[in-house]
């Protein structure tokens, strides 16, 4: 087995933070990896809305063109970014363990009130955009791409009074100093994936490097709920353009995993969700079964009002 693994990574800080995460667990395992930086479409185009640039994977599709070239052994991305679907010949070899999965509110104003009437608040997400307008009607989204440093900046520049993030990357990036709502996840659902780092690799990777990288990275209660959660979102054919949520957690034996997911009309005004739990084993069945109930109950109008820009 070869031991040097090159890891391919995008060049933001969250996205170093983790491909170094990775890396320290190999070192210590006796691995010598190395850090490789490509530059993804969803860093280049920061003028428009992710859900405008169309393309599903715009944060993946240059890395994934390195595994099958045989650039990088390995890519590392926030499991949230990744597509529910990959390509046959590349396969998540790992779900590293989950960070809290919970949405934070970031703020300088050390007492901000999320019920003052004027509340502006930064968010680039559809399904937290949606959110704010079901559980925070008062408050304004505005919108806000780049990464969480730029994101920063404009907090600090005043363009609005708070700025809405996942607790993960915040913590990661050390701004924790600046959490002032922790919200609650059973209305500001996470997004499939949110809080767990994904490791891709070519389908052909020699097996024992494959199976020790698997053994090395790999949580297998954070995996068992993202087969839940990715499922879901497969089934709802979405990309992270649509406002849909998905939260599954492992029973602490192991056995049981619950799955709490749905969709949020843009407006605010349709939540639809449900809660049900299966065999761990039944994990992505679970997914599937509550992602046509959905789509049954009213989900696919929703979408197709999405799709057709209503
Ligand atoms: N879509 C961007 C993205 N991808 C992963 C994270 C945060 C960390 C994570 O959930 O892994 C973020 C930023 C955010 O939503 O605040």
């Amino acid at each position: 087995m070869k031991t040097s693994i090159r890891i391919g990574t995008r060049g933001s800080k969250l996205a170093l933070w983790q491909a170094n995460h990775v890396a320290d667990r190999l070192k210590a395992a006796g691995l010598e990896p190395e850090i490789v930086i490509i530059t993804t479409k969803g860093d280049i185009v920061l003028d428009r809305s992710l859900d405008k640039i169309g393309s599903k994977g715009v944060f993946t599709e240059e890395l994934e063109e390195g595994l099958r070239t045989g650039h990088i052994d390995v890519a590392v991305h926030s499991a949230k970014d990744v597509q529910s679907s990959i390509p046959d010949d590349l396969e998540l070899l790992a779900f590293m363990e989950r960070e809290k999965v919970n949405d934070v509110v970031l703020s300088f104003d050390a007492d901000l009130d999320l019920n003052r009437p004027d509340l502006v608040l930064g968010t680039s997400s559809t399904r937290r955009r949606a959110m704010l307008r079901r559980f925070l009607p008062h408050a304004t989204a505005a919108d806000v791409r780049g990464n969480l440093q730029t994101r920063l900046r404009k907090l600090e520049e005043g363009h609005y009074h708070g700025l809405v993030l996942a607790y993960a990357g915040v913590h990661r990036m050390e701004y924790d100093g600046l959490i002032r709502h922790v919200l609650p996840e059973t209305q500001y659902v996470p997004a499939t994936g949110q809080g767990s780092v994904a490791v891709e690799c070519a389908r052909n990777l020699e097996p024992a490097l494959k199976a020790e990288l698997h053994r090395l990275l790999d949580h297998p209660a954070t995996h068992v709920c993202l087969r839940a959660e990715r499922a879901y979102l497969r089934t709802m054919e979405g990309g992270c353009s649509i406002p849909s949520f998905a939260l599954a957690t492992l029973s602490p034996d192991g056995h049981t995993v619950q799955l709490h997911a749905g969709l949020i009309s843009l407006d605010g005004a349709q939540f639809l969700e449900e809660t049900r739990t299966a065999p761990a084993a039944a994990a992505a069945q679970l997914g599937t079964k509550i992602a046509e109930s959905i789509l049954g109950r009213g989900g696919r109008e929703i979408l197709e009002d999405i799709r057709s820009g209503k």
